[in-house]
């Protein structure tokens, strides 16, 4: 390794995601479930800084805890960064450095846009030159939800929700997150939701089994009508999330009273995600929110797809 690859770094940044439709179907024979999803990317980032090293790690840093979010090599980002290696022949490693925006376990993407983010930045700086479409492929090999951060912008996702295909999407959403102190994991959250169903012999009915997005979303976003679109989100994971964490159905009503459009559970939660009609509408609830000890973040979508922050 020359003096001169050891002080490159290399700047990535991935957003984070709201689910605006979430529809749940069957257990796979693999143990995923079939969704069929509206994703909005929102301005929520990750930066990932990448340097030369001869072995792989990652360190975090930003206002958001990242105590429970493991360094070794169960992170996203340093298994985005080895499969991107082993894929393309690459013999060094690299060190990682990550600015976190998205908040952790929180149903909105954050460790998918880290390993987005760390493919963007690993193929730049190892010259390794993989197209758009082969990251995406690897993307997909490392969690359900790490193409759409690659890609951005405003797309539906079926399969595990790795399958994308664009949405007609015009304007732009104004975005109020309610964060929790606590996580929610994934797969927990999926594995309540079965059993919910099961107590109350929900059967998956035959338009469940192939789940998909209603219309009025597909509608509401060629219009950029944020009105219709508040009435048309939907989460088929929010009674479990809720199951899991009372206290959310409370910070929905009360955001709710204090203006929003709409509020729901962002993914598989446990952030709450509130539109808002405009920039002052979505202070207002920002203010009653945290008037009431809930912090806040404000947001924008839709927002680009895993970019290089420096040439
Ligand atoms: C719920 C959603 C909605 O977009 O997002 P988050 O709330 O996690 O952000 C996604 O389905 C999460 O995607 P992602 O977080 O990438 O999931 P993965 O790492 O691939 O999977 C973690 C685990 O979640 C469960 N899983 C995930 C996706 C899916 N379609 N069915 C599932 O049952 C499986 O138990 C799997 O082992
Ligand atoms: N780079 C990473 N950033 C965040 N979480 C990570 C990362 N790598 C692994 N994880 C683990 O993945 C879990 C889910 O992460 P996250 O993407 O933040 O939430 P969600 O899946 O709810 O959107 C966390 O509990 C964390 O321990």
């Amino acid at each position: 390794m020359s003096a001169n690859q050891t002080s490159t770094e290399v700047a990535a940044r991935a957003p984070g995601k709201v689910n605006l439709f979430l529809s749940v179907g069957a257990v796979r024979e693999d143990g995923y479930h079939e969704v069929a999803t509206a994703y909005q990317a929102v301005s929520l980032y990750e930066d990932v800084y990448a340097s030369h090293a001869s072995d792989f790690a990652v360190t975090f840093e930003g206002k958001i805890n990242t105590d429970s979010v493991p360094t070794d090599g169960s992170n996203l980002a340093i298994k985005a960064a080895r499969l991107l290696a082993r894929k393309t022949g690459y013999r060094g490693g690299v060190h990682l450095r990550i600015e976190k925006n998205v908040p952790v376990a929180g149903g909105m993407g954050g460790g998918s846009a880290d390993a987005a983010a760390t493919l963007v930045a690993c193929d730049a700086l190892w010259g390794t030159g993989l197209g758009r479409e082969e990251l995406v492929r690897l993307a997909a090999k490392l969690g359900a939800d790490v193409p759409f951060a690659l890609v951005g912008g405003t797309a539906l996702g079926t399969g595990r929700g790795e399958r994308l295909s664009p949405a007609l999407a015009t304007g732009q959403f104004t975005w109020v997150f309610a964060l929790a102190d606590q996580g929610l994991s994934t797969p927990a959250v999926y594995a309540k939701l079965d059993e919910h169903r099961e107590k109350h012999a929900l059967d998956i009915s035959p338009a469940r089994e192939v789940p998909s997005v209603d219309n009025d979303v597909l509608q509401a976003l060629r219009a950029g009508d944020t009105i219709m679109l508040a009435n048309a989100l939907h989460n088929d994971m929010q009674v479990a999330a809720l199951q899991m964490q009372p206290g959310l159905a409370d910070v929905i009503e009360l955001g709710e009273r204090s203006g929003a459009l709409a509020g729901i559970v962002s993914g598989s939660g446990p952030t709450v995600a509130f539109l808002a009609e405009d920039s002052d509408a979505a202070l207002e609830i920002q203010v009653s929110l945290s008037a009431n000890g809930i912090r806040t973040v404000r947001a924008t979508g839709p927002a680009s797809g895993a970019r290089l922050l420096t040439d």
